[in-house]
């Protein structure tokens, strides 16, 4: 079994996550629970910031918040040094109650609302992802309005392909997002941008898609944008202070995945965007990067406990836990897989197949197929690795079931940092008939 960061087994033989017992956890915080490694969430940001520090390349590592968007964790990333990332006024103003710098705050999206616009420039963000036409015309007419001054990037659509699966596809010419390069969309978008005078043109941005292994897209998308970079240098008088590759950057779900370092990542990234603008006499701009899920995904581990199991004779053994696609919606969706162990007893022989079912109304909702675990009964503690991103920013009330707590764990100290949702949380909007 392959543990990440603090994760091991402690002398009572339970798994341990940042020196706390995992099972003392479920007993005092309850089931389902999301932990979160803090050791490794920080190691994590070290290394991205450290890959830019260590070549002097001037840089900013946004951590893309909607992987998993709470007031601890943004807090967490401002300890770190990130910016941050943010595509909703939700998340916005989880930055700002967290305290997070305001100029460190890149605001996405591909239809931001005149009001999340306007929220935005109100708290002077550090830049505007645009992302279309319709927002370039929203976005100058609410800066005029408001004789605001605004820095802003455009999302280019470079036309790459990543290899990862569909719906997390991005930067292929044939998506919601962004200002395509080939068709010359990119190009009169910039033309349009540079025209207003309260806009600040900082550079371009694009993102190719999550869950990548190799380098071959972001270097490719880069080669595309700087060749466009020389273009309008000459054409335009535009010379991108900031060329911004967006997040991807792959995690180990099981052991099928292959990922690179934060730092394999980065230096190519550096090592082709010197070459290129070196090779066309432009000025090397600042690199950004927005990682969301190699920042928590690994970190994270949810914890459940067991209740039925159902038999079917010679086809296979279903095994129900407390949770499921409420919590983590990541197979239903993209047929995502994880591992799992028994918390209580990660180390006894695995020598029992079964498949890990959710508790709701949906044949859909299997959290993982074929898990090799050892018998359980009714005190197990099911610990499914690696869902710190997008499990509790994508967790949901489907059957009405309470969102699960979430606890960071760090040198033997578990904090509360989202309360378990109740009941009545549940039921909290509903207003009755009369
Ligand atoms: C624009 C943008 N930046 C960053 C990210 C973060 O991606 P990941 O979590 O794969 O690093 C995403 C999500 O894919 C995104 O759409
Ligand atoms: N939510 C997705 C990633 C989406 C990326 C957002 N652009 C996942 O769980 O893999």
């Amino acid at each position: 079994m392959y543990f990440y960061g603090t994760t091991g087994v402690n002398k009572n033989g339970n798994l341990e996550i940042g020196g706390v017992d995992s099972v003392q956890l479920t007993k005092e915080f309850g089931t389902p629970l999301y932990v979160y490694d803090v050791a490794l969430m920080r190691e994590r940001a070290r290394s991205f910031k450290q890959a830019f520090e260590e070549q002097n390349i001037k840089a900013q590592v946004a951590y893309a918040s909607k992987a998993f968007s709470t007031i601890a964790m943004i807090q967490l990333a401002e300890e770190e040094g990130l910016s941050l990332d943010v595509v909703s006024g939700g998340e916005l103003y989880t930055a700002l109650v967290a305290g997070f710098p305001v100029e460190r705050i890149h605001f996405h999206g591909n239809n931001k609302s005149r009001e999340e616009l306007e929220m935005a420039l109100d708290q002077e963000i550090g830049c505007i992802v645009v992302d279309n036409f319709f927002e370039l015309e929203l976005l100058k007419t609410i800066s005029i309005e408001k004789n605001a001054h605004v820095n802003i990037l455009l999302r280019i659509t470079p036309g790459i392909e990543a290899h990862t699966h569909d719906y997390i596809l991005t930067g292929q010419e044939d998506s919601k997002f962004g200002f395509d390069l080939q068709n010359g969309q990119a190009e009169d978008a910039l033309k349009m941008a540079l025209e207003v005078e309260n806009f600040e043109v900082l550079g371009l941005h694009c993102h190719i898609g999550s869950q990548i292994f190799e380098t071959t897209g972001f270097l490719l998308a880069a080669k595309k944008i700087v060749e466009k970079m020389e273009v309008w240098k000459h054409k335009l008088s535009f010379e991108a202070k900031v060329l911004n590759l967006g997040g991807g950057f792959g995690i180990r779900y099981t052991k099928e995945d292959e990922p690179l370092q934060p730092s394999q990542y980065v230096s190519e990234i550096i090592r082709e965007v010197k070459k290129l603008t070196e090779s066309y006499s432009l000025k090397m701009p600042e690199i950004w990067i927005e990682p969301g899920r190699s920042l928590v995904g690994d970190a994270g581990i949810t914890l459940y406990k067991v209740g039925s199991s159902k038999e079917v004779p010679g086809v296979r053994k279903y095994l129900a836990v407390d949770g499921g696609m409420s919590d983590n919606i990541r197979p239903a969706l993209y047929q995502a897989k994880y591992e799992a162990v028994l918390a209580n007893k990660p180390l006894t022989k695995a020598d029992k197949t079964v498949s890990i079912a959710g508790k709701c109304c949906e044949s859909g909702d299997m959290l993982i197929w074929d898990l090799p675990l050892p018998e359980t009964n009714e005190e197990d503690i099911l610990a499914v690795f690696c869902t710190g991103a997008y499990g509790y920013s994508m967790a949901n009330n489907y059957n009405r079931i309470p969102r699960p707590a979430v606890v960071f764990v760090e040198n033997g100290t578990a904090t509360l940092v989202v309360k378990r949702e109740t009941f009545a949380d549940l039921i909290q909007h509903d207003l009755p008939l009369k």
